[in-house]
């Protein structure tokens, strides 16, 4: 596959003609609004989430918007032509929401925690949604796309289904014995595979051009380990062969030679994109206004989107240049995190194949799963540092043919991601485990010694570059996939650091939440009860995947009756 691929637009052509025509206006609204309203809490994702009005004509919007100059003449418009942002998602009251679940958090004999816990629980209520009909009778006047079941958003300006996020979510959703509500949302993803191939970053029409970390297999696992419901196993079943095609396919697939001579295949990310993200074009058509050629722009464009679709969207991680956006390469890096889940996917079908009856599917997923295992130790295992690095390839070059593998190409640079591997100690679904007990302490002992341990939780990266998937934020889905995977090492001593880690993050958790009523989509883990911030849009408050990662610490750890939950002073 070459680095500029052939279907680098193809998420265009998923889309009946009012769908795109509507982005296309909509789009325009964005650049008007930001030229009329200024740049001073501008948040162009709002004006491509606005939904026709009913009764309202595009056409006659489209004809409207050019005359708009002033701000008063905006709010006009807007009220005249659409309807609010959100407002075709309603409340949608999960029926099995109960306000104290029968054998809710069982080991957390806190008072205060216990409290708090039912909080954050009830804040499912919140988040919890259903698609409006009127989406799926028009989807010509929605970005929004029609879903078969209840859905649970993230929260604030993320108003719609996340691939990744939605994992902790449903680890939440079982936690407070959800699981109709958890059911539904792995449904909806199963849904988004039937059409479109694979799992879309989330269930917008401006979304379709890409993915992100893919966990649905993890979902469907959860579940079918919590409730045993092998009917969901056998519905989901294709669509799981169906992703995993998507994610081994010529698209993402690159060939690496090792020093012994043997070729193997890992997967990195790449958008189906070379424009400006529909909810984020006006960021991205500045920072492309310092290239010059339309070839460079486009490329640049491409590279922001891949970015996204690897759910660090956006980190020094994918960047040559640490200070320079321009300088994105997403598509040229093979990702340690990347090739863990894929790893853990196939280690997942082959054991649904086994449980369904399919043998010859089941040796076939086995032997895919070792396959990438020693992939991933063969060329990201760096014995010196004791960690995973990123591959990069070169960037001088095209993506075709198979790759030598060189020592100098991992890159060196410390991320959590380097220690991702660890989560599938967690998770050996019965295949024999993946890292020795000797070698997750190693690896444990040089994430302590990384400068990613902050007192109020692991840090993304070490160097802060004002990006969000960069120092000082930490995020919950790395706490709990590092904390899990050193949970479940078989060592005393790494359990007794993943207890620390996930006591640091609950307790700057509940510090913020006391603080400003919330809680947050990351935070920054350099103090305890700070949230975080950087990136390209204000800080997010609801929030899905912090919910859940929460109620899954507190299930796995308990919270004692004397156990402080407040920062240490
Ligand atoms: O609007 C900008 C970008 O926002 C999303 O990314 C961030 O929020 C997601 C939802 O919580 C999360 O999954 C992702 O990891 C965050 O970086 C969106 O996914 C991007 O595609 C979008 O461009």
């Amino acid at each position: 596959a070459q680095m500029e691929p052939a279907h680098a637009a193809a998420g265009e052509g998923d889309h009946g003609e009012g769908a795109r025509a509507l982005l296309a206006l909509l789009q325009r609204v964005q650049s008007g609004a930001l030229r009329v309203l200024g740049p001073r809490d501008f948040d162009p994702k709002l004006y491509v989430d606005l939904p026709l009005a009913p009764g309202a004509d595009r056409a006659a919007a489209e004809a409207a918007v050019a005359a708009v100059t002033t701000r008063g003449e905006m709010e006009a418009f807007l009220a005249r032509y659409f309807a609010r942002a959100g407002s075709d998602l309603v409340e949608a009251d999960p029926p099995d929401f109960e306000a104290e679940p029968r054998g809710f958090l069982p080991r957390v004999a806190s008072g205060e925690a216990r409290a708090w816990a039912l909080q954050v629980h009830a804040l499912w209520k919140d988040l919890a949604r259903r698609v409006a009909p009127s989406v799926a009778a028009r989807p010509d006047r929605h970005t929004l796309l029609p879903l078969p079941g209840r859905v649970v958003v993230p929260g604030s300006r993320f108003r719609e289904v996340y691939y990744w996020d939605s994992y902790w979510v449903v680890r939440g959703l079982l936690v407070s014995k959800m699981y109709d509500t958890a059911k539904d949302i792995v449904l909806n993803l199963v849904y988004l595979v039937e059409e479109y191939g694979f799992v879309l970053n989330g269930a917008r029409s401006y979304y379709t051009n890409r993915s992100q970390p893919p966990l649905l297999s993890s979902m469907v696992l959860e579940l079918y380990t919590a409730t045993g419901d092998l009917g969901l196993v056998r519905r989901a079943f294709p669509s799981l062969l169906k992703e995993h095609s998507f994610w081994v396919s010529e698209l993402h697939n690159v060939e690496i030679m090792d020093n012994h001579g043997r070729v193997h295949n890992l997967s990195r990310y790449q958008a189906m994109w070379n424009k400006p993200r529909p909810e984020s074009a006006t960021i991205d058509e500045e920072l492309a206004s310092k290239l010059n050629s339309t070839a460079a722009k486009e490329k640049l464009y491409h590279q922001i989107a891949s970015a996204a679709e690897s759910g660090w969207d956006f980190s020094s991680r994918w960047m040559s240049n640490s200070t320079d956006m321009t300088t994105l390469v997403t598509t040229f890096v093979i990702p340690v995190d990347l090739n863990t889940f894929i790893c853990k996917m196939e280690r997942d079908i082959a054991v649904f194949a086994e449980l369904i009856g399919e043998k010859a599917t089941a040796e076939i997923f086995s032997q895919a799963s070792k396959a990438r295992h020693t992939a991933i130790e063969s060329l990201l295992w760096n014995s010196e540092m004791e960690q995973w690095l990123d591959y990069w390839l070169p960037t001088d070059g095209n993506c075709q043919g198979v790759y030598k593998w060189e020592l100098k190409s991992q890159n060196r640079k410390i991320f959590a991601s380097n220690f991702i591997p660890l989560w599938l100690n967690a998770h050996n679904s019965g295949l024999g485990p993946f890292l020795d007990e000797a070698k997750s302490v190693r690896v444990m002992r040089s994430l302590q010694t990384s400068g990613l341990v902050c007192p109020a939780g692991i840090a993304t990266s070490v160097s802060n570059t004002g990006q969000q998937w960069d120092f000082p934020n930490g995020w919950a889905p790395l706490q709990h996939l590092i904390a899990e995977g050193l949970l479940n090492s078989g060592s005393t001593e790494a359990k007794e650091f993943a207890e620390d880690i996930a006591t640091r993050w609950v307790r700057t958790n509940y510090a913020a939440y006391k603080s400003s009523g919330a809680m947050h989509e990351k935070y920054d883990v350099e103090a305890c009860g700070k949230s975080g911030g950087g990136g390209e849009y204000k800080p997010q408050t609801g929030f899905g995947w912090s919910n859940g990662v929460l109620l899954a610490f507190l299930e796995e750890l308990g919270w004692s009756q004397d156990k402080e939950i407040g920062c240490p002073s």
